[in-house]
Order: structure tokens, then sequence, then C-alpha cells
């Protein structure tokens, strides 16, 4: 079924042409990584970075071609433009990256006032306030973390939506307890409801046993894809479980949403707080502003006798906060109920709210709801296309 649509996607997009050559985008070349799995298409148009601006209403034109395959769901067009590589950039050097969309062809004000330049209207202008919850390496609890911040959020009576950034490893379905496939209404999703939560995941929409071979430009349509495409409505404040690292998908979020700011998620080892170190740094490049630095697994708590061990030299986060000059905002001890629980897709935050670690997430999320309600939206990075 796969490959078919890709074949009929293919033809249907022969129907358009890139008025500059005559030739259309397939002839031309120009469509990469066209991937169809579950009626969701995606590719990307290559273009040179000179011509990004003018080529918009070409992407417009191809994802409506595509949209109009018998059952194709939803299509996600990306332009992209290779340039050649004058220095290292944050993500990983030598990967195409997307070219700047340029405003939209319609003429409107793009819809958040810190949209970069060059860029187009910036993605979830519903969302009064978006988070990311980050990690400088993987392991460290970020998706723990970030699952039952985004629980504690919700029951300070805010209307929160939780988006899974990963798209190679994602783990919200495990963590929220669902495979359920989410309805589609035209050509909007509708997001899960889950623990008070509204949630999207790429594991929601693709089968756990398909391998996650998405190329850069691919990982950014899935991404955008989950944003702009997915019926969020308004919300006080969506979390952002990022995928580990500084990747492609933390320059998509900087550039594609109004971060209002980050949280790094460590452990309290050096090799942690080093990458941790990095992910502080990745996010201040793109100047999104680093909202603080949570301690995971800061010590051990005994299941049989609560007896507390520092296992991990504890503290080390709490330092590396004050080195790095952002806020430490708490720490969350190593404890088997809270791995069992989020394995069993029951946060603890929500299954046993009346525990000491419910508690501490809920500190956590009280703090860091003030801090972004006094956090200036981050202004847009500039693109480096490479
Ligand atoms: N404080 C904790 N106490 C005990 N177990 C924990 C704690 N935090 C996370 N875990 C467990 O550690 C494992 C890794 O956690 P998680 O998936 O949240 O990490 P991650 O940083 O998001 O990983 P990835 O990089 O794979 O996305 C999970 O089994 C989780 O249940």
């Amino acid at each position: 079924m796969g490959e078919s649509l890709v074949e009929t996607v293919k033809q249907a997009l022969r129907s358009v042409r890139d008025p500059a050559g005559g030739r259309d985008l397939v002839e031309a070349g120009l469509i990469q990584g066209l991937t169809a799995r579950d009626g969701l298409v995606q590719f990307a148009i290559a273009v040179p970075r000179e011509r990004a601006r003018e080529m918009e209403p070409l992407r417009l034109a191809a994802e409506r071609a595509a949209a109009a395959v018998p059952g194709v769901l939803s299509v996600t067009a990306v332009l992209t433009s290779h340039r050649e590589p004058q220095g290292p950039r944050p993500g990983g050097a030598g990967r195409a990256g997307p070219a700047a969309p340029p405003p939209p062809a319609h003429g409107h004000a793009p819809r958040a006032p810190h949209a970069p330049a060059g860029q187009g209207a910036m993605l979830l202008p519903e969302v009064r306030r978006i988070v990311a919850v980050a990690s400088g390496k993987g392991g460290v609890g970020k998706s723990t973390t970030a699952v039952n911040l985004a629980v504690a959020l919700a029951g300070q009576g805010l209307s929160v939506g939780l988006l899974d950034a990963d798209i190679y490893g994602p783990s919200l379905p495990q963590m929220l307890g669902t495979a359920e496939k989410p309805r589609t209404e035209g050509q909007r999703i509708i997001p899960l409801r889950r623990w008070g939560l509204q949630a999207m995941s790429i594991g929601f929409l693709v089968d756990a046993e398909t391998p996650m071979i998405w190329r850069g430009p691919m990982v950014m349509g899935a991404l955008e894809q989950m944003m702009g495409q997915v019926a969020w409505g308004a919300l006080d404040v969506m979390v952002v479980d990022m995928p580990p690292g500084t990747g492609d998908a933390q320059l998509t979020m900087s550039q594609r949403v109004p971060l209002a700011g980050a949280v790094i998620v460590s452990t309290p080892q050096d090799v942690a707080l080093l990458d941790a170190r990095r992910g502080v740094r990745m996010f201040e490049k793109v100047q999104v502003p680093v909202l603080g630095l949570i301690e995971n697994m800061s010590y051990w708590c005994c299941p049989n006798c609560g007896h507390r061990s520092d296992v991990f030299g504890h503290g080390g986060a709490r330092a590396e906060a004050t080195k790095l000059g952002v806020e430490f905002l708490g720490e969350l001890p190593l404890k088997l109920e809270i791995r069992e629980l989020a394995d069993a897709g029951t946060p603890i935050v929500a299954a046993r709210p009346e525990s000491e670690e419910a508690a501490a997430y809920r500190r956590i999320a009280a703090r860091l709801w003030d801090k972004l309600q006094g956090a200036a939206a981050a202004k847009g990075p500039r693109i480096v296309v490479e």
C-alpha cells in the first residue's frame, strides 16, 4: 500500500510545474524523500536558497496535488535547500537544513510578532506558552519528567497539551498508556485526551514496529505536521518532550514555534551534566531562554526502608545551574515507583497524587508556570541553511 501510494502521489506531483524551467516537479528532480505511511505523506522540495521565497506557491500546489490522491489523509511538504557548509551549526554539520519558508502567499501578516526574519508564520498561535523539556543526552528521564510536569500543570486547572517531538523514539504512547489512533476531521488530526491532557506523538500515528528511518527534512516535516495539522485549539501551555541531544528537532522547534523557554533535565553524573551544559548552550545559541535545570534520579530511595543514598553524588545539577546562571528548579529521586508507574502508562502525579514525588513534580510545575508567565517569548533565531 505504502509503495503504490508513493507512486500515485508521484504521478500527482507530475501535474505541478516549476514555472522557472517549465518541467514538472518530479521530472525536474526536485522531490526528495517521498514517503507514505498510513495515509501520511511527506516529502521535501529541493530548491536553490535564493528561490525559496518564490517557491512557496509551488509547495502549496504540491501539497494540494498530493492531498487530492485517494487514500492520502494528510500531507506535509517542506522546502529544503543545500549550500556548501561554511562552518558548524547547532544540530551537526553536513545535513540539509530547511529553506526559510517565505511569508504566506495570501499576504497576511505573520501570526506571531516574533517570527524570524524571512520565515513564515509561527505555528501554534493559539497556545499561550510553549515550553521544551530537553536533555543533552538520552535516558536521563526527560520524557518521564515532561509527562509528570504536564499532568501537574493540568492539575493546576490549566489547559495543557503534550507534544512528543521525539520522532525516532517516541515514548508518549507507553507513558500515557495508550496506543489509540487519533481521529481525523478533514485534514486535522484530533489529539488524544489522557490524564487531563491533550497529547500527540508520532507513535500514535505510526505502528510501533515501523522503523523510524527519517531524513532530516522529514523529521521537520513530521514535527511541523504535529504542530500545524493537529487540532490543538487554545491552550494555556504546551509541554514539548524533545528528543535527546541537539539536532534537527531542536532547530525546527526554535524556528517554527515561539518557544517561551526550555527546561533541561539532567542526572547528577558528570557526563550527563556535560551534556546538560551542551543543551543549555544550544538553546542560548538559538535565543530560547533556559528556564531552569531539573535534577532527575537525584538520589536513591530504598523501596523497603525509605533510606536515601546519594548514588551519583547528588547536587551536581544544582551546582551546574549556578555555574551556568540558570535557575535550579528542583530534584526528583531515583525511585522504583516512578519507573513502574511511568512504564505502566500511569504517571505518578496522576496515579499517586499523595506521594512525595508527585508533590515534588507539582512544586516544579508551579515554579515553571510562574516563570512562564513572566518569560518573554523567545525572539526567533536567524536560520542557517547548509
Ligand atoms: N526518577 C526516576 N526514578 C526511577 N526511574 C525513572 C525516573 N525517571 C525516569 N525513570 C525511568 O528511566 C527510564 C528512562 O526514562 P525516560 O524514557 O523518561 O528518559 P528519556 O531521557 O526521555 O529517554 P530517551 O532519551 O530515550 O527519550 C524509564 O524506564 C523511566 O521509567
